[in-house]
This record gives structure tokens, sequence and C-alpha cells, in this order.
């Protein structure tokens, strides 16, 4: 089981320096869709620059024109990119070609998706590399999670990985972890920490015990 930070509400400079509080803790280290909004695939490329042996990913829920929009965030340094569940086959045929190039990998993110096991199971069969259930922030203000979408998945993807976003807290890790997903992705978790590395050494613990 790995463990993903989501940096969402800073810039550059910002996310290196949470990085380099976390760096060890982490496997993964998501450039979020807000930072990708405010700062562009220069976020990508600087976090990479900085942190060759962490895995990049860019969180540009990808919604049309797969292919083009995969290149150019691999050309910026990106190891993931994610995209929409809610896009065309097409979007997701598009994506997966391209990242295959390269030997990047897709995520696709169930986020607004309707029927959960039946768009797992058609984006399994597209042949991509994760599957993830998120609640995002709008959902999470309606006091939402996740945690019963990831079982729902989990009984119908076959072949791709299996992660789960949205509000994770270091409280709630543990019922995450009884759903074994192979990544969890965290956020305010670890960012709205005042320790941030205390938080991120922790959760380390706990999923590499998995
Ligand atoms: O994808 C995200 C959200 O839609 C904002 O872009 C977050 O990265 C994801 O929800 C993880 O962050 P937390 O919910 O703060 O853990």
């Amino acid at each position: 089981m790995k463990l993903q930070l989501a940096l969402d509400l800073v810039d550059i400079a910002g996310a290196k320096e949470v990085v380099a509080q976390v760096a060890e803790y982490i496997d993964i280290v998501e450039i979020g869709t807000p930072v990708v909004i405010n700062e562009g695939l220069h976020a990508v490329k600087a976090i990479k620059e900085a942190f060759p042996s962490l895995t990049v990913l860019a969180d540009l829920k990808i919604m049309d024109a797969g292919g083009y929009e995969v290149m150019k965030a691999v050309e910026a340094g990106a190891g993931i990119v994610t995209v929409l569940g809610v896009s065309d086959d097409s979007t997701i045929r598009g994506a997966v070609e391209e990242a295959k190039k390269t030997g990047a990998e897709i995520l696709v993110d169930l986020i607004n998706v309707k029927d959960l096991k039946a768009r797992a199971a058609e984006v399994d069969a597209l042949g991509v590399d994760y599957v993830c259930v998120h609640s995002g922030y709008d959902h999470q203000a309606e006091g939402k999670n996740s945690f019963e979408d990831l079982r729902a998945i989990k009984s119908v993807v076959k072949k791709a990985k299996t992660a789960i976003a949205g509000g994770i807290k270091l409280s709630t890790l543990p019922e995450v972890i009884a759903a074994h997903p192979d990544l969890v992705i965290v956020g305010g978790g670890i960012t709205g920490e005042a320790d941030q590395k205390a938080a991120a050494a922790e959760m380390k613990r706990l999923v590499s015990q998995a």
C-alpha cells in the first residue's frame, strides 16, 4: 500500500517546503488541481526537478483531449496523470495510449460518477493503472466520504490498482486501510497538521504495515 501526499492549497514555493518536510514518508507527491490552475504544469516540473526520486502525479482531472493533455503533463515530469471517470471512453483510451509510450500511468478519478461499480469495471477494462474513489471538497463539506465506495469498486476492479482520496485523516486511516486500497491519497490530513512531518511519518507507518 502506497501513500500519496496531495498538495492543493499552496504555490510552488509552499509545495517545495511541505515536500522537503515529508519526502521520506511519501511514495507519490500530487500537484493538485488548484495548484495546476494557479501555476500551470510548471509546478509539476519544479517539484520533479527538486525531488527527482519521487513520483509526481499531475491531478489534471482530464475530461477531453486525453492523449494531448497526458503528453504535456508527462513532458513536465508527471509519472501519473488523472483523468475523470465521467469522461468519454475515447478520452480515457487516448490517455492510456499516450501514457504507455513513456511508462507513465493513468489514474481514473470516479468523482461524481453515479453508478460506481459499472463505471469502475468499464474503466478497468480500458487498461487504466488506478481506479480511484474520491469525495471531493464539496462532498466533504456535506459530510460524505468514500470508504463504502472503495469496498464497492474492489469487488469489480480486476486489473487496475485501487485508490481512495478525500478528507482522510489519521483518525480515519485505519478504516481506509481495512478496505485494502493500493494507494491512499491524503491532502489536508497532512498539510493541515501543525506537525506535518509527524503526521506523514505515522501515516506511512500505518500504510506500510498493511
Ligand atoms: O483532488 C482533490 C480535490 O478535488 C481538490 O483538488 C484533493 O487533492 C483530494 O481530495 C485530497 O485532498 P484532501 O481531501 O484534503 O485529503
